[in-house]
């Protein structure tokens, strides 16, 4: 079977963070792992409170990962301070450490901070150059790129910003636009647009994690980036149109679209 490690932050509610990446790679044949950043008190509503692991502990999550069993591909999603993105930095490069996907979570859809303001340099500067993709939606790559982001000519040139300044593929997120769900892949002076028909649901709860660890899972399995992408791109829409509805705010994904194939019976 083949393996890989969620590093992110933990949400109560289960429907981003660690737990979304556990269910999404598991529902994808993957072995899950994880090495936890951050707890956070949070539900569907919103985020109440947040305390995070040390370096320290974080340092030793990842050694008992890497020297048992080794990830096929990594997942980065919430890592909340510089400190703890020192030690996952270091780790990686410790371990050469392959296929790594950076989620760069900013805040949630709910609206709460979940990275530090001075972490965004360490993120971008220890980070980013080992990763072999970048998944910021449209708010965060407008942080990265210093441009505003309002339509999909802008997406094209934030993204290609990012790409060069980091070394690596950037798939700029759709989820926020006005128009369709389109993410736009930029590597090596190419894009290429993945088209998705937005789903009308208001429950979006985690659909960032979701996709980035569902990227991971497709290279775990040795797909290539592009292929994962159109696979993680799908899996996303299913859960979205599989029309779970739970919790006030803005609720999670079915997960388990994919298999448990009736929602109806599922949803109830
Ligand atoms: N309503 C929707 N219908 C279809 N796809 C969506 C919808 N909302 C988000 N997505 C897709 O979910 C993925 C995550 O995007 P986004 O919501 O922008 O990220 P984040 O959760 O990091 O803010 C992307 O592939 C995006 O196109
Ligand atoms: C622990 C954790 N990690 C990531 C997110 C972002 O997910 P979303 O943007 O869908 O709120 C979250 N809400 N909580």
């Amino acid at each position: 079977m083949k393996t890989a490690l969620t590093i992110a932050g933990s949400d109560s509610s289960g429907g981003a963070g660690i737990q979304a990446d556990i269910k999404t790679m598991t529902a994808n044949g993957v072995y899950a792992m994880s090495a936890i950043t951050a707890l956070t008190a949070q539900n569907t509503t919103g985020v109440t409170d947040i305390v995070e692991v040390t370096p320290e502990f974080l340092g030793k999550q990842l050694d008992s990962i890497f020297t048992d069993i080794y990830p096929d591909a990594v997942k980065i999603g919430m890592v909340s301070s510089a400190g703890l993105i020192k030690t996952i930095s270091e780790k990686l490069k410790f371990y050469h450490a392959k296929n790594i996907v950076v989620d760069p979570v900013m805040v949630s859809t709910s609206g709460s901070k979940l990275l530090q303001d001075d972490a965004v340099e360490t993120l971008k500067n220890d980070i980013f150059h080992q990763a072999i993709l970048l998944t910021p939606n449209i708010p965060e790559a407008s942080v990265l790129s210093g441009i505003s982001i309002i339509n999909e000519a802008d997406m094209i040139k934030a993204a290609k910003i990012i790409s060069k300044e980091y070394g690596c593929a950037v798939l700029c997120k759709g989820g926020h636009s006005i128009n369709d769900a389109n993410d736009l892949l930029y590597y090596n002076h190419e894009y290429r647009w993945f088209i998705g028909d937005r789903v009308d649901n208001k429950n979006t709860h985690g659909t960032g994690c979701t996709l980035s660890s569902a990227i991971a899972s497709g290279l775990a399995k040795g797909m290539d980036l592009q292929g994962s992408i159109e696979f993680a791109k799908e899996y996303v829409s299913g859960a979205l149109w599989a029309m779970l509805d739970l919790g006030k705010g803005s609720g999670p994904l079915n997960h388990v679209w994919n298999v448990y194939t009736d929602a109806k019976i599922i949803n109830k």
